[in-house]
């Protein structure tokens, strides 16, 4: 049975303009003026643009003694209702644990997926058998991104040697590491200065966590990458520091993404002064919220091309499990929500204030992440022969965003109150209907896994650039004897 889309404007990350989109078998299959269906979605009044795709979530995540509360069900299901069609989850093996050991589990648990999703595959040690997995990881099961985190000590952290060894492999392998940019040994040390000295709430969190500490580790990984000849994608960027250190290196030739999160972009310190303890707690994540300055910072980057893709970092804890940090901020598990209200807040604090335009928001919210995991047009594209994950958005629909009326299973929403004024009308997910004007009707188990390829134009081109600049032997003639 096919689906036509009737009357509404088409914006990509390139083009606006107005036709119809008939979609069959899961994929648009037509794009032009007076298209009939079986079934007809009337986008009068709308934007038809590519499903959202969020490459940075965590769903049901072991972390900090717990599972973050959104899982693959209600977390995909959340996405769906916000305009996003896929989400990219971390594999995190334990320390110790195999690559395809840690796959296994992350295939178990992603069984009842709304939408499509992937997988990064976390390196959270390094051995022999990390090395050799790596390949089976990129060329058997598809995934091309490897994530490091550069904090969480004595848990996920990897030291520099790691970095590079993992790094020079992803290199080999055509694959993109990523990174998760704080200083992790000076977080520690700051962290047991704050509770020495008595300082043990959610704010303390943030103080423990200053700009410099992300700035100074997301250089570190810039040039560990530019040594080890791979692409750099920078997770989370909440900062100037860091984005100076993206924007310098971009502007050096050097092949580096930074991932704002729409929180960071609208959320800010302040929260942490909040005099109720669980206010303060559920927002804490890392990096924490910044100041103005940074936000600007952010905005303006998205705006000028160097930061590319706006993600949430959904990993989403209950206020029960955020009190595990009552009397010890160490404690609080680090997260918050997000992945459901991305596009309507990044729609009405981008595009509604002019800091963004409609095609920018495409791409920064689908478009550029399907390019770097090298599946456009696939996903991210509003094109024949591409998946029909689709967001028609209405610009005049409005509402209030409030944990009362969400999907995500948690029983708060960092947003709670912000109005927004941008909402989806429909959400196709493979050309299935999963909402419609608030409604959800999306399916657990429909959503499938997508592969992606290695070696992508950006790894090609940079390879190509590192060979043909690689440090060589000067052939010589007639070379003295040795002095000895
Ligand atoms: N960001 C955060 O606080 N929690 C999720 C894990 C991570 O991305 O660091
Ligand atoms: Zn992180
Ligand atoms: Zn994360």
């Amino acid at each position: 049975m096919t689906k036509v889309i009737k009357n509404g404007t088409i914006v990509t990350a390139d083009l606006t303009y107005e036709a119809d989109v008939l979609v069959d078998g899961g994929k648009i299959v037509e794009i032009g003026k007076d298209l009939t269906g079986d079934e007809v979605l009337d986008a009068t009044g709308c934007y038809v643009m590519p499903g959202g795709i969020d490459p940075h979530v965590h769903l049901e995540m072991p972390f900090m003694g717990t599972y973050s509360t959104d899982d693959f069900d209600t977390g995909t299901r959340a996405a769906l209702a916000g305009g996003t069609t896929m989400v990219v989850d971390f594999c995190l093996p334990q320390p110790g644990q195999g690559l395809l050991d840690a796959i296994q589990m992350w295939d178990n648990k992603s069984t009842r997926a709304h939408c499509d999703f992937s997988f990064h595959m976390a390196i959270t040690w390094w051995s022999e058998q990390v090395f050799k997995e790596m390949e089976t990881v990129v060329k058997d099961r598809g995934i091309n991104t490897f994530k490091h985190f550069m904090a969480y000590k004595g848990a996920l952290m990897v030291n520099d040697d790691e970095l590079y060894a993992s790094f020079q492999r992803c290199a080999e392998l055509g694959a993109i590491p990523m990174v998760h940019a704080e200083n992790g040994d000076v977080v520690a040390e700051l962290q047991q200065k704050f509770m020495a000295e008595g300082n043990d709430g959610p704010e303390a969190h943030a103080y423990s966590r200053p700009p410099e500490v992300e700035g100074e580790a997301t250089n570190r990984a810039i040039m560990i990458a530019d040594m080890a000849g791979v692409p750099l994608y920078v997770v989370h960027t909440s900062c100037e520091e860091s984005h100076e250190a993206i924007r310098r290196a971009r502007m050096n030739g050097k092949r580096v993404w930074g991932e704002p999160l729409v929180q960071h972009l609208t959320l800010d310190e302040s929260e942490y002064a909040n005099p109720d303890w669980d206010h303060a707690a559920r927002r804490v994540m890392s990096p924490p919220f910044r100041n103005k300055k940074h936000q600007d910072s952010l905005w303006n980057g998205l705006q000028g091309g160097s930061l590319s893709v706006v993600a949430t970092d959904h990993c989403a804890f209950t206020t029960e499990q955020k009190r595990y940090g009552v009397g010890d901020f160490t404690k609080i598990p680090n997260g918050t929500g997000g992945v459901e209200d991305r596009l309507p807040m990044l729609w009405t604090y981008g595009v509604g204030t002019g800091r963004l335009t409609p095609q920018e928001f495409v791409a920064v919210t689908s478009t550029n992440i399907a390019k770097i995991l090298n599946v456009y047009p696939k996903k991210g594209a509003i094109l024949v022969g591409a998946d029909a994950d689709i967001v028609v958005l209405d610009p005049e629909k409005e509402k209030t965003i409030s944990a009362e009326t969400q999907a995500s299973a948690i029983d708060y929403n960092v947003f709670e109150g912000k109005h927004v004024k941008g909402l989806p009308r429909y959400v196709l997910t493979r050309g299935m209907v999963a909402v419609t004007d608030g409604e959800i009707t999306s399916e657990p188990g429909h959503g499938e896994f997508v592969k992606r390829d290695p070696a992508g134009p950006v790894n090609k081109a940079l390879s190509s650039w590192k060979e043909l600049t690689a440090p060589r032997k000067v052939e010589r003639t007639g070379i003295p004897a040795s002095g000895v």
